[in-house]
């Protein structure tokens, strides 16, 4: 009994020193001078609406605006950690979405670095941006996916010990090593986290935006990944994130935070003066208890009292003579031109070095899906010899010719339908992924090309083979070189048409839906069932 109180107590004393362990390590000073000067990235009056429409089978469609963010301003320095917190639904996305320029619709307002106007090319150039819900392709290893990033995001300059060197610090720094070399699909939310946060950090950004990075962890992990947070931060660059209710430990770990309620901006400062607005409404954190859950609870209320204050506490912090004076106070703060940040090119991989990284990361990919490739080969093959074996050893007399219209005309018509709707599946994931990538210029998009259709272009050739053969030998059909070509090219042009149906449509069942109404009104169209003769 004696023994487990004093094994409990020597936990909890571990316990303590490590956090203070970390509060040392990571409470350093400021340094003197940043690495990429003094970065101040404001924001003022950001509104954002967004475009609704209802389609009613009777009153046909209806078209309302929905306003997400009202009036919010804001400001972060280099060096500053800063959350920006509210209930679900308050806007939090939104806004960092907005502010670093990662939002396809359009925003009301000011985005400002040191003052001067931000554009999109830019921001995404010397931002990095950690998203909720991180998507990768699911067959590599943590440690495959994060050495291919570092290929292809870490300057050429780099040796390849120093860039094994960084990658190596990166993955102590995030305690990443228990799950490297485990397939990303059998990895855990908040190892997903930590390893699409690792891929952000390769190539040192001056402005790391994180969504939600703490959400899905355990209070422990958390805490880690904030306090690793802060270390970048304290490297002179400026950190944003999300946060949805963090432990108290954390909460306080932050530097400033900016509170938001409806859309609207609440509070934005030290995390250590909070308490000071709630104050102001006799909103008092009761000892022991954690004093994000407490802000959240006041913010999310559906007292009617208490919803009027948060909306007057929502007037206060948004006076237009408070927003100047943070505002100018911080764009004035510095002469520091941030313009050289967008010469920050690291020396990118050139396209022959692309076109090989990315090629392996297909090859891998496509061969760790032996299982689906197997069934599909399975399947074509067996949907070969189904539709052949009724039409076995015809002749080539006058009176087969309906037979052999029969088998061409099914014959076709099932292989263009296999080769078309096998594509729709296979590219609504990887679409997603690739148009990220390519968006935050990780490679060219025709390097990502040429790589995927030389994988198309050997499997197109495989599965024809294995559905031609099969079918033209039961029937006894002419097997020449020419014959396959158009085959090939056949199936090449039904392959293009389910690609196409499956970047256009978002959701596989509209894909799946457009694709099998035009298909079978196209059909009688076509003129494939009108006999000439
Ligand atoms: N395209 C859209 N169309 C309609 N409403 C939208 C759209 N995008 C966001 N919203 C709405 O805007 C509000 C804010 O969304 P946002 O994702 O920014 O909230 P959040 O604070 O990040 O929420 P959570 O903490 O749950 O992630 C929500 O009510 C959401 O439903």
């Amino acid at each position: 009994m004696f023994g487990t109180k004093l094994q409990r107590r020597t936990l909890d004393l571990r316990y303590n020193e490590m956090w203070n362990d970390w509060d040392n390590t990571y409470e350093q000073q400021m340094p003197k001078k940043f690495v990429h000067g003094h970065l101040v990235l404001s924001w003022k009056k950001i509104n954002v609406q967004v475009k609704q429409t209802t389609k009613t089978f009777f009153h046909g469609s209806k078209t309302s605006y929905k306003q997400i963010l009202h009036n919010v301003s804001g400001n972060v320095q280099c060096g500053n950690l800063l959350g920006i917190m509210g209930p679900s639904g308050s806007g939090k996305t939104t806004l960092m979405a907005t502010i670093s320029h990662r939002t396809k619709g359009n925003f009301e307002g000011e985005l400002l670095l040191n003052g001067r106007p931000i554009s999109e090319e830019v921001m995404i150039k010397i931002s990095g941006f950690v998203p909720q819900h991180d998507i990768s392709f699911e067959q590599l290893t943590a440690l495959e996916h994060l050495t291919l990033m570092a290929n292809l995001k870490v300057s050429q300059k780099t040796t390849k010990i120093e860039l094994k060197e960084h990658i190596d610090e990166i993955i102590s720094t995030l305690g990443m090593a228990k799950f490297l070399d485990t397939r990303i699909s059998f990895l855990s939310g908040g190892e997903r986290k930590k390893i699409a946060l690792a891929v952000q950090l390769l190539n040192n950004p001056p402005i790391l935006f994180c969504d939600e990075i703490t959400t899905g962890l355990d209070s422990y992990s958390a805490a880690h990944i904030v306090n690793t947070l802060k270390s970048v931060a304290r490297m002179g660059k400026i950190v944003i994130c999300t946060i949805h209710q963090p432990a108290s430990g954390v909460f306080g770990k932050f530097d400033e935070v900016l509170l938001l309620s409806n859309g609207l901006l609440a509070y934005q400062g030290p995390v250590t003066m909070v308490h000071q607005l709630f104050q102001k409404f006799n909103y008092e954190c009761p000892d022991m208890f954690n004093e994000a859950d407490f802000v959240i609870s006041i913010l999310n209320s559906e007292n009617e009292n208490v919803k009027e204050n948060v909306k007057e506490m929502c007037k206060l912090t948004s006076t237009d003579q408070l927003t100047n004076v943070n505002y100018d106070l911080f764009n004035n703060q510095t002469q520091f031109d941030p313009q050289h940040l967008e010469k920050l090119e690291t020396q990118k991989p050139s396209w022959p070095k692309q076109f090989e990284l990315v090629l392996n990361r297909s090859i891998k990919c496509f061969a760790r899906n032996y299982k689906n490739n197997l069934l599909e080969l399975g399947t074509i093959w067996f949907l070969g010899i189904i539709i052949s074996a009724p039409f076995a050893n015809l002749q080539f007399d006058t009176k087969a010719v309906q037979n052999w219209e029969g088998f061409w005309l099914i014959f076709v018509i099932n292989f263009i339908f296999h080769f078309s709707y096998s594509a729709i599946p296979s590219y609504q994931i990887k679409f997603a992924i690739v148009h990220r990538e390519i968006h935050n210029k990780v490679y060219s998009l025709s390097a990502y090309y040429v790589s995927e259709m030389l994988i198309v272009v050997f499997w197109i050739l495989v599965k024809m083979v294995c559905y031609c053969v099969s079918g033209f030998w039961i029937v006894g059909a002419d097997q020449s070189s020419l014959q396959l070509l158009v085959f090939y090219l056949l199936a090449f042009a039904a392959y293009s048409y389910g690609s196409l149906l499956s970047a256009y449509f978002n959701l596989i069942e509209n894909t799946m839906i457009f694709a099998t109404i035009y298909d079978f009104m196209t059909l009688p169209l076509s003129g494939a069932y009108l006999s000439f003769m």
